[in-house]
């Protein structure tokens, strides 16, 4: 089985790029050494990044949207789209002047349908992405210390277990010329004072446990967490305030077990329609 250690976007798999719009060269910058970026905010004003925070109100869902705004094609990607909210996004992007090439889950979602497969159907260069641990159909599978290319920057990918079996979570990479702070998308692995349920899936509370504390609390303190849900209102937090704040896993590991063994949350109205759709990247997906 091919296995992507590096996954390029590679200009001639696409289109010619669409007319820039004012919007998207707001955030360009002409430098290329380590850019800024305006904290606890959901756009970014880094040199090459171009971000948005995105939300689905059925499910609480966020979708993020990356691009390299710098880059002659401005290649983009959505992390967790949403099937119902396909339309907004594409709308988006293509107002942006973007160029969609990656469709990528943090995981198999219990809650909704993901939007990877109606995007395919609708932008058939995109490549959906998510991990070999998941089992899922996808174009792309990744797994641990893989980076997914757009452009000039790049996401690195880290096994996040526990909420799923294949869990992971997308962060920007740590070379000079890459947006600072480093940003987590870590899907239900860690919420904002909070954490994704243990209870079905291949749910582990033990290895959620080990997972955040192994791959997520060892980066920078300034690292923005951005979650693929949050129900409070929250929209971004940083790996230093969970270390200080999550009241779940700032405790010791036996404390979490027990947290979580009584959450009594109630079983999630979706299961049963989305995670057999979602093994397939989406009732819609094309992929085999
Ligand atoms: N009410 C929702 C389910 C809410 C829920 O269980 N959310 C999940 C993430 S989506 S599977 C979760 O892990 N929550 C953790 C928590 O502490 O809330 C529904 O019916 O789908």
């Amino acid at each position: 089985m091919l296995r992507f250690h590096s996954l390029r976007f590679s200009s001639s798999l696409f289109a010619p790029p669409l007319p820039l719009s004012p919007v998207s060269i707001s955030i360009t910058k002409p430098t290329r050494l380590t850019p800024r970026m305006a904290s606890y905010s959901t756009s970014s004003s880094s040199s090459k990044l171009l971000f948005r925070q995105l939300f689905e109100k059925e499910s609480s869902t966020y979708t993020y949207l990356l691009a390299d705004a710098s880059h002659p094609e401005k290649p983009a990607l959505l992390i967790d789209p949403v099937d119902k909210t396909v339309d907004r996004d594409l709308s988006l992007i293509q107002q942006l002047g973007l160029k969609l090439v990656y469709a990528m889950n943090t995981h198999v979602h219990a809650d909704h349908v993901t939007g990877t497969g109606l995007i395919k159907s609708k932008v058939p260069v995109v490549k959906s992405v998510i991990s070999k641990a998941s089992g899922a159909t996808a174009d792309l599978h990744v797994e641990q210390g893989d980076k997914v290319h757009f452009g000039d920057l790049f996401l690195e990918i880290r096994a996040t277990p526990g909420h799923t079996a294949g869990c992971i979570t997308y962060v920007t990479g740590d070379t000079p010329d890459q947006p600072q702070p480093r940003m987590a998308f870590a899907g239900d692995a860690l919420l904002i004072r909070g954490c994704g349920r243990t209870d079905f899936q291949g749910g582990s509370s033990e290895q959620l446990y080990k997972s955040v504390h192994s791959q997520i609390f060892t980066l920078p303190k300034d690292t923005l967490l951005y979650p693929a849900h949050d129900y409070k209102g929250f929209t971004v937090s940083t790996v230093g305030e969970e270390l200080q704040y999550n009241p779940r896993l700032t405790k010791d590991e036996e404390t979490f077990k027990n947290i979580m063994a009584n959450l009594s949350l109630s079983y999630s109205k979706m299961i049963d329609i989305a995670v057999p759709a979602n093994m397939v990247c989406g009732i819609q997906s094309k992929t085999s």
